[in-house]
């Protein structure tokens, strides 16, 4: 057999290569193993689990497979912490994993050790996957399971910036509106967990000056089917408008649904509302914090469009906060004012009040009954 060759052009850097194949493992329901130092570990989602898997992880575990949890759900179900932990599982007992990761009424009901580097790599991992962040962990040796995929906990922490960097125009064309004739939409590849990111330019800005400029997060529910629980729609087509009867301006479309939860757990999450939790309480009995989302891809879309100041149409200071941070001048802030209903004034409130968002309840109610 003829060696190994490196050919310049074709020899892809571990990081990205081996994170990006983890992704795609862990979403199929295969576990991957997460190597740091000379230890290691093997990772599958609790999502995933299934009594050959759980056999598995059994087996080449000894005995000492655990239950990764976030903070937040270490907290719900009465271990608070600050930090994720651990919960021992000798017997991989599929029913008690799912009540303490998922149910409404699970309860601590063993000692939670704090989680150690490779379990919190593992709840990153997971995290691009869109899954429920609970992970089902088991030490190996570094050199087992040699047909399972793996990855370094350093390729993994590394990720996260070279998403931003990796990003670029993969196709482009003019896509008239309903009320914004003159409109291109430009599709940028790469970004967070490799989704797809759409630029719609609005009429021709000027962009020696400030651009009128609004990050959206997707909202399937909001967004397509006008659903009342937010006021997603609202703000994404009078954004639109409003940028077409002036002088143009740029609204990022990008894929971070739930706040970055994605689809599945925004379900889940409306499963909780359903039931009496709060926008962010119920986010948090599943795991996860305020906010998922970076915005710091934005700002290199912006810049890749030739933007490099901005006047940003949003309510959310972490915006203005993630585009400063990032590089992009924030020449102005405008607010971006939905329709109050009375299934999203709730979460609308809940938005002021726990993340700080510049919501005017006069001039909503001036809207409504306009
Ligand atoms: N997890 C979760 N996500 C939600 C819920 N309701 C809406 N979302 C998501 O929240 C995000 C709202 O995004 P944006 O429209 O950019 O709004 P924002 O962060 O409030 O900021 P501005 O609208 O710019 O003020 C979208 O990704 C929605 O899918 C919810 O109850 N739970
Ligand atoms: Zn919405």
């Amino acid at each position: 057999m003829s060696p190994p060759v490196e050919i310049p052009g074709l020899s892809f850097g571990a990081t990205r290569t081996n994170v990006e194949r983890a992704i795609s493992e862990l979403r199929s329901g295969r576990p991957v193993v997460i190597g740091y130092e000379n230890q290691a570990i093997i990772v599958i989602g609790v999502e995933a689990l299934d009594a050959e898997i759980a056999q598995g992880f059994s087996a080449i575990g000894n005995g000492l497979a655990r239950l990764v949890l976030p903070a937040p759900r270490l907290t719900r179900i009465g271990a608070p912490r600050s930090c994720a932990g651990s919960i021992a599982l000798p017997d991989m007992d599929l029913a008690r994993i799912e009540t303490l990761a998922l149910k409404i009424d699970g309860r601590i009901d063993a000692p939670v050790a704090l989680a150690t580097p490779l379990d919190l790599a593992a709840l990153d991992l997971l995290g691009l996957t869109l899954v429920l962040p609970a992970a089902i962990v088991a030490p190996v040796a570094r050199e087992a399971l040699p047909h399972l995929l793996h990855v370094e906990k350093e390729d993994i922490a590394a990720f996260h910036s070279l998403q931003a960097r990796t990003l670029k125009v993969v196709g482009r064309a003019p896509v008239p509106l309903e009320g914004a004739p003159e409109t291109e939409f430009v599709v940028f590849r790469g970004g967070e967990g490799l989704r797809d990111q759409v630029a719609v330019i609005v009429g021709k800005p000027d962009l020696s000056r400030p651009v009128p400029v609004r990050l959206h997060s997707a909202c399937l529910t909001g967004d397509l089917f006008g659903s009342l629980k937010c006021d997603c729609g609202d703000q994404l087509r009078d954004t639109v408008q409003r940028m077409a009867d002036t002088s143009g301006g740029i609204l990022l479309y990008l894929d971070q649904e739930g706040r970055g939860n994605g689809i599945a757990n925004k379900m889940r999450a409306y499963q909780l509302q359903s039931q009496g939790f709060d926008t962010y309480e119920a986010d948090a009995a599943l795991g996860f914090d305020l906010d998922q989302r970076r915005f710091d891809f934005a700002a290199e879309m912006l810049r890749q469009l030739g933007v490099s100041a901005v006047e940003i149409i949003t309510n959310n200071p972490q915006k203005i906060a993630a585009l400063k941070a990032a590089g992009i001048e924030v020449a102005a802030d405008r607010r971006v004012l939905g329709r109050p209903t009375a299934e999203n004034v709730r979460y609308l409130a809940s938005k002021r009040d726990r993340a700080g968002h510049f919501i005017d309840f006069d001039a909503l109610a001036a809207r409504a009954s306009d």
